[in-house]
This record gives structure tokens, C-alpha cells and sequence, in this order.
């Protein structure tokens, strides 16, 4: 057995806060060549960044898209009892079990983009605590979640794509943010998988009380991740310290994705530099968010469904990046200039 990376929040903060570069002499490399491929130079746009950036953190002047996983954790929440969501909860394990027959609308995302996509069960389902009453987890459950999200990351990985299934976690989605961020349920809550007036009001009142209960402790990013998350969002958060350690750039997909790693760039200015968000939510805390960890998501498609779509949706834009990196021919070859 290898020594667990953490066992408890002061060894886990201090992993938190380790420095871990990209690799300058890769983003040269990649840089070098760019300026003598068949094009004005810069006028790939993104597409040239996001190169650099999967070199940087693969550590390769010739980076690779060959092993791309996309990792869907699931979990439940105490804080769907305070009627948050349109939807029950069982409804979480419902979809589990269609990620398993292949009938979810990432299935089909997946399969196109080509990557490996697992699905990691939190807590056997069994809910977090109500965030309006108590912490929603404790110290062991916490560290153990973002235990298993940490272990779910295979080291050989090219690409990372993360995202969730849990009914209700836009609400601690929405509560981490304010957390973290300042603001309250009423700038951070919104439909969600599909909530109407009441259930809008019932959302924003929980955040708005949990955000109260817990106030005394919401300086810690640690702390807020813990009383204010949940299973699902844990193991997030442990699944990107995991790739920010083996060097694996991440694909985040939308606002509860993006929620549960905000603690990170909060006790690490660069702790998410390894990550994108890749595609902007139509959850409107996602936009706030994303300005807040001064990202520019890579997609826009006014998507709202979670489960690691947007994230997977963006690989193939990533395999166009590299296509044209690695297959374009030098103004040398192609006689020009
Ligand atoms: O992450 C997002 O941008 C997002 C926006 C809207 C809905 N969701 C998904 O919908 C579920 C949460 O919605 P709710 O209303 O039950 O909190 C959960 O399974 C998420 O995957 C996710
Ligand atoms: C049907 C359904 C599918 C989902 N996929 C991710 N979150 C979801 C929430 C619901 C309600």
C-alpha cells in the first residue's frame, strides 16, 4: 500500500498549497514551432493557448490526447429535504444506472470524443448532512471523499474531464460560492435542473440560513468545502490536487464542477492553473464564478446538464488544437517566404 497523500486537513492544506510548475521548456518548444507553421502568426487564437497549455502541464513539447478519461462522481445531499430541486433524489441514482446502460446524454458525448468514462458512486448514495442544520460532513467523511476522487485519477491520463450527477448540488454549489466569493443565495441560486418560483425561494432560503449557521468558519476554503459541499464535490476537489500533482491538465464542466475547486484557487493562487473551465453554464452563478477565477470558459452553448457534458463536449476542440499543431507544415516545407 502507498502512503495516502493526505490524512488530515493540515496535510491536506499544505498539498493545497505546494508550488507545482508547468513545464517552462515544453511551452518553448511548442512556442518555437508555432511561429513557423503556415499562418500568420497568433491566428489560431485559442486554439494555439490551449495547445501550450496541454504541453505545459503533460510536460511534452509534442502533447498527446490519447488516453482522455471522463470521470462522473455522484452523491446526495441532505440539503434536498428544504425542497431545493424539481426532482427527488432517487432520481441521482436513476441516472447512475443510465450512465451504466449507455442511454445518458454523456454516453453519446463520450463515445464521440473517445474517452474512458467511469463512474464513481459516493457514500453508496446515502446523503451529506442538511447544510441548514449542521456541517454536511464531518472531518473523516470529508478527507475520505476527496480520497476517492484523488484514487479515481489514473497518472498515465492525457486529459482529465470532470463532472457530477447529484440532485440538489446546485444549491451547495451556489452556497460555496457565496462562501467563498461574498454575496448571497439570491446572487448565486438558480434553476437548477429545472426549478419554478417556490422552489427558487426554498433554495435561496437555505443558502441564505446555511450561509448564517456556518459563518463563523467560512474563512477557511477548507472549512466551507466541508460544512457547504457535499460528496460529489469533494471527490472533484480531490480528483484536480490528483492531477495538479501527476501533471494532467483538466477539463471542469459547469457551475457544481467549478464550485467544488474553487477552494483550491482560494488557499493557492495557482491552484487551478492546470484546469479550464470548458464550456460557460446557463446557471447564472457560472458566469460570476468563472470572472471570479479569472477564466474564460472555452464554449458558450447555454448548456445546464451536468455530467460532465460541457467538459467532454470541449475535446474535440483540444484535438483540433493538436491536429493543426502537429500536422500543419512549416513555411520552410511549404516553400513560403
Ligand atoms: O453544473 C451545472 O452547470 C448544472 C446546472 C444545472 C443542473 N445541473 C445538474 O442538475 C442537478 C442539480 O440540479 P438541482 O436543481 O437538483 O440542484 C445535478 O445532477 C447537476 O448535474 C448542473
Ligand atoms: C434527468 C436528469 C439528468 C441529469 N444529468 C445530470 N444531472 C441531471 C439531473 C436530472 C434531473
Amino acid at each position: 500500500m502507498s502512503t495516502p497523500p493526505f490524512t488530515d486537513m493540515d496535510n491536506l492544506r499544505a498539498l493545497c498549497r505546494e508550488p507545482v510548475s508547468s513545464d517552462p521548456l515544453a511551452i518553448n518548444q511548442i512556442a518555437e514551432r508555432e511561429a513557423t507553421l503556415t499562418k500568420p502568426a497568433g491566428s489560431l487564437g485559442r486554439l494555439e493557448e490551449l495547445t501550450s497549455w496541454l504541453g505545459a502541464w503533460q510536460r511534452r513539447s509534442t502533447p498527446r490526447l490519447e488516453r482522455v478519461q471522463t470521470i462522473i462522481f455522484a452523491g446526495n445531499h441532505g440539503v434536498a429535504a428544504q425542497g431545493v430541486s424539481a426532482w427527488p433524489s432517487d432520481v441521482t441514482a436513476l441516472m447512475v444506472q443510465n450512465f451504466h446502460n449507455g442511454g445518458a446524454a454523456i454516453n453519446q458525448l463520450s463515445r464521440y470524443a473517445d474517452t474512458t468514462l467511469t463512474v464513481e458512486t459516493l457514500e453508496d448514495l446515502r446523503p451529506t448532512e442538511d447544510f441548514t442544520q449542521t456541517a454536511a460532513m464531518d472531518d473523516e467523511t470529508f478527507l475520505r471523499t476527496l480520497l476517492r476522487g484523488f484514487n479515481a485519477v489514473s497518472p498515465e491520463t492525457d486529459l482529465l474531464c470532470l463532472g457530477e450527477m447529484g440532485i440538489g448540488n446546485t444549491t451547495p454549489a451556489a452556497a460555496l460560492s457565496a462562501a467563498l466569493f461574498g454575496g448571497d443565495g439570491k446572487e448565486w441560486a438558480g434553476r437548477g435542473a429545472g426549478n419554478d418560483d417556490e422552489a427558487m425561494a426554498r433554495k435561496i432560503s437555505a443558502i441564505d440560513r446555511a450561509l448564517e449557521l456556518h459563518r463563523a468558519s467560512l474563512t477557511d476554503p477548507l472549512q466551507v468545502a466541508r460544512r457547504l459541499g457535499g460528496h460529489e464535490l469533494a471527490a472533484i476537489m480531490g480528483a484536480v490536487i490528483a492531477a495538479r500533482v501527476h501533471g494532467i491538465p483538466v477539463l471542469l464542466d459547469g457551475f457544481v464542477c467549478t464550485a467544488a475547486v474553487a477552494p483550491l484557487h482560494v488557499l493557492h493562487p495557482e491552484g487551478l492553473t492546470h484546469c479550464r473551465i470548458a464550456h460557460c453554464s446557463a446557471e447564472p452563478g457560472h458566469t460570476r464564478l468563472a470572472a471570479f477565477l479569472e477564466q474564460k470558459p472555452l464554449l458558450d452553448f447555454g448548456l445546464r446538464l451536468g455530467e460532465a457534458s460541457g467538459a467532454t463536449l470541449a475535446v474535440p476542440l483540444l484535438r483540433a488544437a493538436l491536429a493543426c499543431h502537429t500536422g500543419m507544415h512549416t513555411f520552410a516545407e511549404a516553400g513560403i517566404g
